[in-house]
């Protein structure tokens, strides 16, 4: 890939690659934008198919966290580490206490998190070598794992979508068709059967599928049958690009609404749900809920005002449809401009002077 060509088109900041012989690390961290603070964004552990897809999975991945992070309102920026690596095989501490090096290298331009094929326990590794991390365990005063509260912010943001798409927001007897029923969408899934919403789910790991079945009453599908059955919201909760030419085709549903980041293969995807009327709730206004949580650990972790801000996820949702109405564009620009919007203003505000880049009332 023509590495400055793609960071030229999307104005990144910085792309690190870290590597350490010894523990086997090759990872790459993505910042992409620190307009409106530090960047902040999970590291996602992974087996790509070749160095070319990590890298393009993290420049990709940072971005979104840049639209998250403004999305959501919070004073953070955008960023993303990516390990290549099998998460079941390849992990080790002094993986991790490598990785934590690096990060504290940067000295705060990025913070991490948990992200697909990470634990709140690598997260307490990476916490030995540098302070820049979050989602570490409650016991060190932290939010833990981000999870659970990342599938209640998709709970109340396919409630909103639900609102606009069939004229009320309860998910009471609706099928809801859920891929990859992990972390979050097992948390997810105990929302929507408490609701009375009925599941059918799918999983490349058949542990999770059986559990959704046992504890929810699952019905279960093989994982290439998933766009087809028959339902009124599709929620894609495992990876990115499964809203493509291919897959659109095949949806009967009449809502996207879930955790995956960056959910759409290429932005005219996005046009094509719309047009087939289709109501998609944006994967990184939707899923920002981690985020919320973790981010409250940088003013000393409270989780009621944490969760108060994963609530405002219902309103916000309904923000970007009501952009989209007003102006005649599909949901996913929408919430673009609306995140857009807030870091061009906050890039145009007046750089005053400051002593130290201290406030100079820090000095009395
Ligand atoms: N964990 C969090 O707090 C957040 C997660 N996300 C995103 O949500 C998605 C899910 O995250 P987690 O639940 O943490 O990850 P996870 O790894 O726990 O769950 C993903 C699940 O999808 C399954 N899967 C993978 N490929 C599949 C396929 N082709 N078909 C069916 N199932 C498949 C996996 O076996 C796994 O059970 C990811 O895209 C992640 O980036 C976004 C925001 C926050
Ligand atoms: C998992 C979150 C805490 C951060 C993140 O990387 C995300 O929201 O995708």
């Amino acid at each position: 890939m023509k590495i400055f060509e793609y960071m030229g088109k999307y104005d990144y900041e910085q792309l690190v690659l870290c590597h350490d012989e010894q523990s086997g690390l090759k990872a790459i961290i993505c910042i992409h934008d620190t307009t409106l603070g530090p960047a902040l964004g999970g590291t996602r552990m992974w087996t790509y198919d070749s160095e070319d897809a990590a890298i393009e999975d993290a420049l990709r991945l940072a971005r979104g966290m840049t639209y998250k992070n403004a999305a959501a309102g919070l004073n953070l920026g955008g960023g993303k580490t990516v390990v290549i690596g099998d998460p079941k095989k390849d992990k080790s501490e002094a993986l991790f206490r490598a990785l934590g090096r690096y990060i504290q290298g940067l000295n705060g331009r990025y913070i991490t998190a948990e992200d697909v094929g990470t634990t709140v326990e690598d997260m307490d590794i990476i916490r030995e070598e540098t302070k820049y991390v979050t989602g570490v365990s409650p016991a060190f005063g932290s939010s833990g794992n981000p999870s659970p509260v990342t599938a209640y912010g998709v709970y109340k943001g396919m409630k909103a979508a639900s609102k606009v798409a069939f004229g009320e927001d309860s998910l009471k007897g609706k099928v809801v068709a859920v891929q990859g029923v992990g972390h979050v969408a097992y948390n997810l899934c105990k929302h929507l059967h408490a609701e009375g919403a009925k599941l059918i789910v799918t999983d490349i790991n058949q542990a999770n599928v059986d559990r959704a079945v046992q504890e929810f009453g699952a019905e279960a599908v093989s994982p290439d049958k998933i766009y087809d059955v028959d339902c009124d919201i599709f929620s894609p909760c495992a990876l990115g690009a499964i809203i493509n030419d291919e897959t659109i085709e095949r949806l009967t549903c009449k809502v996207v609404a879930g955790a995956a980041n960056n959910q759409l293969k290429e932005e005219k995807h996005g046009e094509m749900l719309e047009q087939k009327g289709i109501i998609y709730a944006p994967d990184y206004v939707i899923n920002a809920g981690g985020v919320i949580n973790v981010a409250d650990e940088l003013y000393g972790y409270n989780r009621d005002r944490a969760m108060k801000r994963v609530e405002t996820i219902y309103d916000n949702m309904l923000k970007v449809f009501e952009i989209a109405k007003r102006d005649g564009i599909p949901s996913y620009k929408a919430a673009d401009r609306m995140a857009e919007e807030r870091i061009a203003a906050m890039r145009k505000t007046r750089s005053t002077f400051l002593v130290n880049g201290q406030s100079i009332l820090s000095h009395r």
